[in-house]
């Protein structure tokens, strides 16, 4: 079968419940080769379930899952060695050190990565020989990570890859993720961070009750919608006339409440500097003058009612 098209992971219709939960309600998705997809969602919204399907250790109820143009189910000796998976502690001997874990993990791929550059990468030199039971839990968790990627993967699965790290951990971890996508690697990672999803993410699908609620590139994402605002102090009840001829069409300044201004929009340097120009004219010093761009953040909440964790 001529499977190299296909793009790394494609979803249709696909239907998940447990009990009266459906974790999983139709959901449609494609993530392209060499791309990076976000899959946000608040608690409960079904992005594990989603993954575990992918990764073929969950059976969907309905549609269809290609991992890399096979059944990750059916075909999953196709899919396996070509996959990398972030199991949390799975598989674990507590006793067995880090660095022959990697090795070992490392032994069952034709073309491994080099798994001290790896474990560099990760900063984790210094725990090579620390027993399993002995790590920390963001040590574990990098550590599964190195485990998901030592075989050279076409395709990487993440499932929070970054929850409970430390700063500096999680720098490197992007790090890590965005040299896998120069090298051509495909991602499908779940995030509660919306400044992870920014940064790393070529393409981002919002999911809330197992459906998409939105999707997009990160910047398609913030645009929609109120772009931005422009907030300003002065005097109370200012003629706006002027102001309003002065702006490009489309803008309408207000006074929310005595003396504060507002102005939605695309604000860019050109709009700000009207605004600023107008005040100078009236003999008007704008105080608190403020831009606010739309937020992930906010888009989220506005399409799920829900802030997200962490
Ligand atoms: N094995 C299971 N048995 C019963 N219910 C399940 C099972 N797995 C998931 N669910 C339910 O399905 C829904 C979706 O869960 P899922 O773990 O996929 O969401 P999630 O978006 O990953 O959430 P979180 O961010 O909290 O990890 C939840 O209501 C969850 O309780």
């Amino acid at each position: 079968m001529l499977v190299t098209n296909q793009p790394a992971v494609r979803l249709d219709g696909v239907v998940k419940a447990f009990g009266s939960v459906t974790a999983v309600d139709g959901l449609d998705l494609v993530v392209q080769r060499s791309q990076v997809l976000a899959l946000l969602g608040p608690n409960g919204a079904g992005k594990t379930t989603t993954v575990e399907m992918c990764e073929g250790f969950v059976v969907p109820d309905a549609g269809s899952v290609r991992v890399l143009g096979f059944d990750p189910i059916r075909e999953s000796a196709s899919v396996r060695s070509r996959i990398g998976v972030m199991l949390q502690g799975g598989g674990a001997y507590p006793g067995s050190r880090a660095g022959e874990m990697l090795a070992l993990v490392a032994s069952y791929s034709a073309n491994p990565l080099d798994p001290d550059w790896l474990l560099r990468t990760l900063g984790l030199q210094d725990t090579t020989k620390t027993p399993y039971r002995r790590l920390s839990g963001g040590q574990q968790q990098r550590l599964a990570l190195a485990c998901a990627l030592v075989g050279r993967p076409e395709l990487v699965f993440l499932d929070e890859p970054t929850a409970g790290l430390d700063a500096q951990a999680r720098l490197m971890v992007w790090e890590l993720i965005d040299s896998l996508r120069r090298d051509g690697v495909s991602v499908l990672l779940t995030t509660h961070m919306m400044d992870e999803a920014e940064q790393l993410a070529d393409e981002l699908v919002i999911i809330d009750h197992g459906k998409i609620v939105a999707s997009g590139t990160p910047s398609e994402l913030t645009k929609r919608g109120a772009e931005g605002q422009l907030r300003f102090t002065a005097p109370a009840n200012l003629d706006l006339s002027l102001l309003v001829t002065a702006l490009p069409e489309g803008f309408s300044p207000r006074e929310t409440s005595p003396g504060s201004y507002l102005l939605e929009g695309e604000i860019d340097p050109q709009v700000l500097a009207t605004v600023t120009a107008w005040c100078a004219r009236i003999g008007v010093l704008a105080t608190d003058l403020r831009v606010d761009q739309r937020r992930l953040e906010d888009v989220f909440l506005e399409l799920t009612g829900r802030e997200l964790r962490g």
